[in-house]
């Protein structure tokens, strides 16, 4: 099971995250509480070991702007969250990151990890961020292929129901690692990665 954790803003949160067993660290890069600009982020970047992805994380600007971001960052891959439409993946396509395509079912039909040309499909609630969780029953309908991962809502206490329900090729947490709004639980994180682990 891949797990990231998303969302680290110190360099307490990155040695959590490594410590924990992390398979990817996310870094938000646009409009968030947990909003880190492209220089604290890179700094926290280099600090990830090369075995572990390091994801810039944008929503709501213009892809070309959302690549800018993460390419200042110095992470390894962006995660481009919302509605954005096939074009905006071919805009990014030349750039030197891997590419993960964060969406909601409400947002797209196309269900298939690769489909837009990114490496990762992430499916989360609509409101991206905020703990909500979503229907899972909605998938009995809709399907997802491939490397894809599950998130929203998502905690210690209910990842492993979530992928026994789900099924997904991996999963991804912010707010359930939270003691309060956009500051890390380092606890939180160790046992939501040891319970995503068992739960496979
Ligand atoms: O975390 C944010 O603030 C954020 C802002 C803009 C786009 C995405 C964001 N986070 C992503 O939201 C999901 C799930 O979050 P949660 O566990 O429900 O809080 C995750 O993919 C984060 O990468």
């Amino acid at each position: 099971m891949y797990v990231k954790v998303c969302g680290v803003r110190t360099p307490g949160d990155v040695a959590a995250a490594v410590e924990a067993g992390a398979d990817a660290i996310g870094f938000v890069l646009t409009e968030s509480v947990r909003r880190l600009e492209p220089a604290a982020a890179r700094e926290l970047a280099a600090a990830v070991p090369e075995h572990i992805l390091t994801v810039g994380v944008a929503a709501g600007v213009p892809a070309a702007e959302a690549g800018q971001l993460a390419l200042a960052a110095g992470v390894r891959a962006l995660q481009l969250h919302g509605p954005y439409p096939r074009e905006a993946f071919d805009e990014l396509a030349g750039l030197p990151l891997r590419l993960v395509r964060a969406t909601s079912l409400d947002e797209t039909a196309e269900l298939t990890a690769g489909a837009y040309g990114e490496e990762l499909l992430l499916l989360d609630s609509p409101v991206a961020g905020s703990g909500a969780q979503w229907d899972l029953a909605r998938l009995n309908q809709a399907a997802p292929q491939g490397h894809w991962l599950l998130a929203g809502g998502l905690n210690p206490d209910n990842v492993a129901a979530a992928i026994t329900a789900a099924r997904p090729w991996g999963v991804d947490v912010s707010s359930g690692v939270e003691s309060t709004r956009g500051v890390k639980d380092h606890a939180r994180i160790r046992a939501f990665v040891a319970a995503a682990r068992a739960a496979a």
